[in-house]
């Protein structure tokens, strides 16, 4: 269902020999996925991962490419681009761009226990200090700008009492965003979609995040808020689940302090991360793009978390 540009073993022997990779043994495409088309390839090298990109472009994929071969060279937990014989990452096959990474090992954990939130908490800290020095710059392109047209387009699709929570959202959100104190909060690249299902685990060990497309240059505040959103609820009511949110925050603060000007706008940026995905959701219900072709997430489950945040205090950040 999610290959949407077939390829076979034979379109691929002759392609990978621009790459130190050896021969092409096997590709097995992965169902799972709904941006790219994406393979499972073994060569003589070893396992790795082909993605044909769907929807970004050559001009698009350096600042992807090159800041998880720079997280990885920093030892963060990441796939590894590899690149052709030009030092290329990012090289046309059936005239899509298209790249080879490294395969990480184990699987998603979607029923998190404390201990696994741990081990996300601290590497993503160690992602974030790590980034610092990354060259390329990208601004997240789902924040705030985007936000705003994304309220305009779906508006006319929205209820009354959604629509005015959207409003009273957004005016909240431009104030916050306004003021001194977010201008305050450290910034760098982040992965900005760090759901259950985009991190590796093998037991309880960590073996990588994946698929950065919608990385960019944001606050790491709002980084450990989506991370959080995602990682520490009760998936049914959206409320905090306090053991794993400890579990979270206390081990990216044992990596990366979190700073005053954070510990006040915490509670502003888990509603800033609730509400970012509120907004995609309702946007790819209401105005898919003409060649979707999969199911579209549940944007009442982003609303619920925003609703709850709003109403509910959250656990401090340190
Ligand atoms: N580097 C990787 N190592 C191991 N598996 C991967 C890797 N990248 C992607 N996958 C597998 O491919 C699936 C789809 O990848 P994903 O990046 O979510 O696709 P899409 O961008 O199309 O949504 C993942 O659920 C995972 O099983
Ligand atoms: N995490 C987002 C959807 C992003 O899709 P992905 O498969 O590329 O991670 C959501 O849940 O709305």
């Amino acid at each position: 269902m999610a290959v949407f540009t077939p390829v076979t073993l034979e379109d691929v022997g002759h392609w990978i020999s621009q790459f130190p990779l050896g021969k092409a043994v096997a590709l097995k495409g992965i169902a799972s996925g709904i941006e790219n088309s994406n393979f499972f390839l073994t060569t003589e090298r070893g396992e790795y991962v082909l993605t044909i990109f769907e929807n970004l472009t050559f001009q698009q994929l350096p600042f992807y490419l090159q800041l998880m071969r720079h997280l990885a060279e920093h030892g963060v937990l990441v796939p590894a681009p590899v690149a052709n014989d030009k030092g290329e990452l990012c090289v046309p096959l059936h005239g899509k761009p298209a790249a080879i990474v490294s395969k990480l090992e184990g699987k998603p954990q979607m029923a998190p226990q404390p201990v696994h939130c741990a081990a996300v908490g601290g590497m993503l800290a160690r992602m974030h200090l790590a980034g610092q020095d990354f060259a390329l710059k990208q601004p997240n392109l789902r924040a705030l700008p985007w936000w705003r047209e994304a309220t305009a387009a779906v508006l006319p699709h929205i209820a009354l009492e959604q629509a005015h929570l959207l409003h009273e959202e957004m005016k909240f959100q431009e104030a916050l965003h306004a003021s001194a104190d977010y201008h305050a909060l450290q910034r760098g690249p982040v992965h900005a979609d760090l759901f259950r299902d985009n991190v590796m685990f093998d037991g309880e060990r960590l073996t990588g995040f994946f698929d950065f497309y919608f990385a960019g240059c944001d606050t790491w505040l709002f980084d450990v808020a989506v991370t959080v959103n995602d990682w520490c609820i009760d998936l049914a009511t959206g409320a905090l689940d306090e053991a794993r949110v400890r579990a979270m925050l206390d081990a990216y603060h044992a990596v990366r302090p979190f700073t005053a000007a954070e510990h006040s706008l915490w509670p502003a940026m888990l509603r800033a991360g609730a509400l970012r995905f509120w907004l995609s959701r309702l946007y790819d219900l209401h105005l898919p793009r003409a060649a979707e072709m999969l199911t579209p997430h549940d944007p009442t489950h982003f609303e619920r978390i925003l609703r709850t945040r709003i109403a509910v205090p959250a656990p401090e950040l340190y």
